[in-house]
């Protein structure tokens, strides 16, 4: 047990899904695992563990922001022994080539954040997925005939930039697909402990073009993303 999580060792399968939103891992468990059962509510930030297609699997909330994942991902691998985390989660559109809806596979995240910078002294750590979760994740995507993208996100400590889309300055002139809040810390906690680690992010709002889908239909459109995290969740 640690101050955020009252799991006791073994609740949590090898494999986990991370939403930021608790009621995501909620609706996850309710509506995609068999035999699901609550492992953690502290600070209402659920988990629960049950399979799909018959194999064990977790869901643990993240919360909004890298520090809050950091706290999570830290002990999911420390204290309880996790091998395999992919967030799924919710990203803004900075490529109009990427439409609402759309997957996007995080290959690598850039990042302002501190967390990260802070480590590396000089050097600009570039953290990135695991290739094995990311090739799995791509060759499903493209079997099942999703649309889907594979790059490099960022993951911002600021959701409402001050300066709006100018604030990501040169990013997207560097094939930057997306902006999100939390894969650059998961994969560097994941390259510092040798664990395996994906983001798969749907595109819920382009900050482009101002389009977006709806708290209803975000739901709906999250299910893509969910099936194919599940699928290579429990893959190995
Ligand atoms: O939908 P989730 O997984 O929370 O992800 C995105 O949504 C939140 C901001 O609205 C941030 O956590 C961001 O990363
Ligand atoms: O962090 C996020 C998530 C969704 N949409 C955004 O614009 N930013």
């Amino acid at each position: 047990m640690t101050p955020h999580n009252h799991a006791k060792a073994g609740d949590y399968a090898e494999a986990v899904l991370l939403p930021g939103d608790p009621l995501r891992a909620k609706w996850i468990a309710e509506n995609f695992l068999e035999d699901a059962r609550l492992v953690n509510s502290v600070r209402n930030c659920l988990g629960f563990t049950g399979t799909w297609k018959g194999k064990p699997v977790s869901v643990q909330a993240t919360g909004m922001g890298q520090p809050s994942l950091a706290i999570y991902v830290h002990e999911l691998i420390n204290v309880y022994g996790l091998k395999t985390l992919i967030r799924v989660g919710t990203c803004g559109g900075l490529n109009t080539k990427v439409r609402v809806r759309d997957l996007v596979l995080a290959q690598a995240a850039s990042t302002d954040s501190a967390i990260v910078r802070d480590r590396f002294g000089a050097y600009n750590f570039a953290p990135i997925a695991d290739f094995g979760l990311l090739r799995s994740a791509a060759e499903k995507a493209e079997a099942a005939g999703m649309r889907f993208h594979a790059g490099n996100m960022l993951s911002s400590d600021i959701f409402y930039h001050a300066d709006g889309f100018a604030g990501y300055d040169k990013l997207p002139d560097h094939g930057v697909i997306g902006v999100e809040m939390e894969a650059a810390a998961l994969y560097t906690l994941a390259a510092r402990f040798g664990v395996r680690a994906l983001t798969i992010c749907t595109m819920t709002d382009c900050l482009i073009t101002k389009e977006e889908i709806d708290a209803n239909e975000r739901q709906t459109s999250l299910r893509e993303m969910v099936s194919l995290a599940l699928d290579v969740a429990v893959e190995t």
